[in-house]
């Protein structure tokens, strides 16, 4: 993907610092940016997911919603794909909205060679990691929890002449599977990620989710497919989850899988659901069940959900939440907004997690996050 002209670069990474809401993003296996755009005003906030019910706009959902963290619907007052088309609808608005646009920072667009400023300015360190995966692995070990997943986060300082939009086309450029985003709203600052999971895409009565855990780094160009008994087991409670809950409201289910599947540095286990839903208007009703998924939680799902608030030391935010497109009378696709990173002032903060199960290893599982993280720190 190329960079569209300077001025609309500039007026995207502008708007990045301003009021506005909106939402730029390309789906996996295409060349092609989409922007949703709300003409004014923050994004509608909604009660719990299944205020999502009939509603159509693209969503930014964080890991628990709450006060601090609103569900975010942003409308879809205009919307564009492809940089042409992206770049009139930009240069309309620019003219209309000309006085809440701040200026673009002198400088370079993007950073020159060698400038990457890889400082890491805090996040929890090994030994905070540490301290959590103690917490976490006692109860696995008496059996309160079948699974728990494990995240953190780490602060890095932005190169100098950071542009969100240029981190957004590298990702785009760097990892064709996945589906990129770069969003912002006045309640959720900005967020740029690469995504391999679907939570629930579809249109009329033919609906998709996945199950993904188990990870392994690629051995450079080949896919590792032997699987240890440990990340089999951590991807069969999700896809077991995740079977009983599409059973609740789906039909006619197929089940693909597991297989591997690559995602950047990385390859996964995979099972693809498929199956019917009479009607889509209850699309928020199974989002709220579906969410949060053992492959970002645990199991049993309520009582791991809470254990991870009291008990993981971050403020996921909204890591490990949902993002992406949803339209009950169109086409839906959301995901688990995995892989990505909040953007704040000359900061990044950059989440990653693990499914910890009462075999793991804290070393093995701190390595893991590492390489995680990476996906994002490559593009920055
Ligand atoms: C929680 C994350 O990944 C999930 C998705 C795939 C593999 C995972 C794992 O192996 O633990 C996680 O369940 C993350 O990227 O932060």
């Amino acid at each position: 993907m190329n960079l569209p002209f300077s001025s609309i670069h500039k007026l995207i990474d502008s708007l990045t610092r301003s009021n506005a809401s909106f939402a730029l993003y390309r789906q996996p296996w295409t060349d092609e940016p989409l922007l949703v755009l709300q003409e004014a005003g923050g994004a509608q906030t909604v009660d719990g997911m299944s205020g999502l019910n009939g509603k159509r706009g693209f969503l930014m959902a964080p890991f628990k919603p709450g006060g601090k963290h609103p569900i975010v619907l942003i409308e879809a007052d205009h919307c564009a794909h492809g940089w042409e088309s992206i770049s009139d609808l930009l240069a309309q608005y620019a003219q209309t909205h000309a006085a809440e646009i701040p200026a673009p920072p002198a400088g370079p667009l993007q950073p020159s060679a060698g400038q990457e400023a890889r400082q890491e300015t805090g996040g929890q360190d090994q030994e905070a990691y540490a301290e959590a995966f103690g917490r976490f692995i006692v109860p696995l070990r008496q059996n309160t929890f079948q699974k728990l997943v494990l995240s953190r986060c780490l602060h890095r300082k932005l190169p100098e002449g950071f542009s969100p939009l240029s981190t957004f086309v590298n990702a785009c450029n760097s990892y064709p599977r996945m589906m990129i985003s770069l969003t912002h709203t006045p309640a959720t600052g900005t967020w740029i990620g690469s995504t391999p999971e679907i939570i629930l895409s579809g249109h009329d009565t033919q609906w998709h989710t996945v199950s993904l855990a188990g990870t392994m780094p690629m051995q450079g160009d080949t896919m590792p497919d032997e699987w240890s008994e440990k990340n089999r087991k951590e991807q069969a409670f999700v896809s077991e989850y995740i079977r009983k809950t599409v059973k609740q409201f789906g039909s006619k289910i197929t089940e693909k899988g597991p297989y591997t599947a690559r995602a950047g540095g990385l390859v996964h286990l995979k099972t693809d659901f498929s199956f019917q839903l009479k009607d889509t208007s209850r699309l928020g009703d199974i989002l709220n069940e579906l969410h949060p998924t053992p492959a970002v939680c645990g199991l049993p799902k309520q009582e791991a959900y809470a254990f991870i608030e009291a008990n993981e030391g971050i403020d996921r935010k909204y890591y490990a939440g949902i993002i992406g497109w949803l339209d009950p009378q169109g086409d839906t696709s959301l995901y688990v907004n995995l892989r990505c990173m909040k953007v704040e002032g000359s900061e990044s903060t950059l989440y990653a997690g693990g499914g910890i199960l009462p075999s793991s290893v804290l070393e093995a599982e701190w390595e893991e996050t590492r390489q995680k993280l990476n996906t994002m720190l490559n593009v920055l």
